[in-house]
């Protein structure tokens, strides 16, 4: 792993050395490097937004999203997807440009659509007929013209954790494709006098190593194109093709270059276009995980090891399915080192259990370590997309502190929570008391 430096038998990450780290903002941690989330930035306007004209690039910010992170993608010179009225909110505080943002989700509420259109956020993206109109009337009360994207359901298979494949027919994600609905929405699109349609959205999945799902999404999203054109006369101006890339986690992991993706994915809505005789959109991409996801490390401290002879050894942290739910829910597989041990002999084989109160509280089965005891520092990798941002208050759990780090400084980005934080919303009702 590239993002792996070593020094006297420590881990170094992001040019600071992670047993330093821990010495001086505790464990768990989750921690940032700046520097690897700049390098994917720097990689995606080099492969894309100056390779191809008329191009947009959102990060998806329901990876990992704060104040901090904001600046860094607002700074690098990407949009940002966000997914909720609490991501929006979080943008709007980082004063992030409302008109580079992408506003999602399949049940925007009337207060969430509010805050978006008040705050005139770049575009919407619509995800069922009944927004629309809800949008139409919203925007008129604040004299506004909202502008949108319909997300469809392109109606394709991705090879992925069924959790996180969203493009297939039976999806709750999009407008369908089947019947007339798809239709109607662009004609209710037209018409309202409030809403400015400009084009499509599809996403079709989240760790994805193959680009297939994705041509076959252009496919049938060029066709759309191509038939309300001939129906409305409706030209698509911009055509939002998702995220989705995947990254390496664990062996048998095979990710592809950006490129892979990219390149693909404009030469086949290039090629339908022509054959369609389509003015050639402007093109978004939104990854999430793949900017951030190798960017983030997390380290506990090892408490209590316990030895079943002939059966197992589990090695406690003082983390678990509350700062990373992800084994617990996809049943993902990571890799991780003893930090303050790097350049040591791994010779035992050991299972890494979270402290929560579930069986199912499992960080790692088998993996390889040397001769671990209790202080020991462990360093999960690549854990910086959907650890933080899901992470959970389970067992009364406060969650970890976020450090940024960069060419060997550290900043914290996020404060870790206290008892108090946990307690702050709690009120016991008079007669209790
Ligand atoms: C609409 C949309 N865009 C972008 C993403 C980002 O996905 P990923 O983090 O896999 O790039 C998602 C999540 O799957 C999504 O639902
Ligand atoms: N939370 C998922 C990704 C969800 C993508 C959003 N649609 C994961 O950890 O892999």
């Amino acid at each position: 792993m590239e993002n792996i430096r070593i020094k006297d038998g420590h881990f170094i990450f992001g040019g600071c050395d992670v047993v330093e780290l821990v010495r001086r903002y505790g464990t768990p941690l989750y921690v940032i490097s700046e520097e690897v989330i700049k390098r994917k930035c720097s990689e995606i306007r080099e492969k894309f937004l100056c390779k191809y004209k008329n191009t947009r690039a959102a990060y998806a910010s329901k990876a990992f999203l704060n104040p901090a992170m904001c600046k860094i993608i607002e700074r690098e010179g990407l949009d940002l997807d966000v997914v909720s009225g609490g991501e929006l909110y979080t943008a709007i505080r980082a004063e992030f440009p409302m008109e580079k943002v992408f506003f999602h989700g399949n049940n925007k509420t009337i207060d969430e659509l509010k805050m978006a259109i008040k705050n005139d956020v770049g575009r919407i993206v619509v995800d069922n007929l009944y927004e629309i109109e809800l949008i139409d009337k919203i925007s008129k009360e604040y004299g506004k013209k909202a502008r949108l994207l319909y997300r469809i359901t392109p109606g394709v298979e991705s090879k992925t954790h069924r959790y996180i494949s969203t493009g297939q027919v039976d999806s709750k994600f999009g407008i369908p494709l089947a019947g007339n609905i798809i239709f109607e929405a662009v004609e209710k699109g037209i018409k309202c006098e409030n809403v400015n349609l400009l084009g499509f959205h599809f996403h079709v999945g989240s760790q994805l190593f193959d680009n297939r799902s994705y041509l076959n999404a252009v496919d049938v999203v060029t066709r759309l194109m191509k038939d309300v054109k001939e129906r409305y006369g409706f030209i698509t101006k911009e055509l939002n093709t998702g995220g989705g890339y995947g990254i390496y986690y664990f062996k048998g992991d095979k990710p592809k270059p950006i490129d892979y993706f990219i390149d693909a994915i404009m030469d086949k809505i290039y090629k339908r276009c022509s054959e369609f005789g389509l003015e050639i959109p402007t093109v978004v991409i939104e990854p999430g995980r793949w900017i951030i996801g190798e960017a983030g490390i997390t380290l506990y401290t090892i408490g209590f090891i316990k030895e079943i002879p002939g059966v197992r050894t589990y090695v406690s942290i003082d983390g678990g399915m509350t700062d990373n739910p992800r084994p617990a829910l996809y049943g993902a597989k990571y890799e991780a080192l003893i930090a303050n041990k790097v350049d040591s002999e791994k010779n035992k084989l050991v299972t890494i259990a979270g402290k929560c109160c579930e069986s199912g509280d499992i960080l790692i089965w088998n993996l390889r370590v040397p001769k671990v005891a209790s202080g020991d520092i462990l360093a999960v990798l690549n854990t910086g997309a959907y650890n933080y941002s899901m992470a959970n208050n389970y067992n009364k759990t406060p969650r970890p502190a976020v450090v940024l780090v960069n060419e060997g400084k550290s900043e914290i980005i996020v404060e870790r929570e206290t008892y108090d934080d946990l307690l702050m919303r709690c009120r016991v009702p008079e007669y209790l008391k």
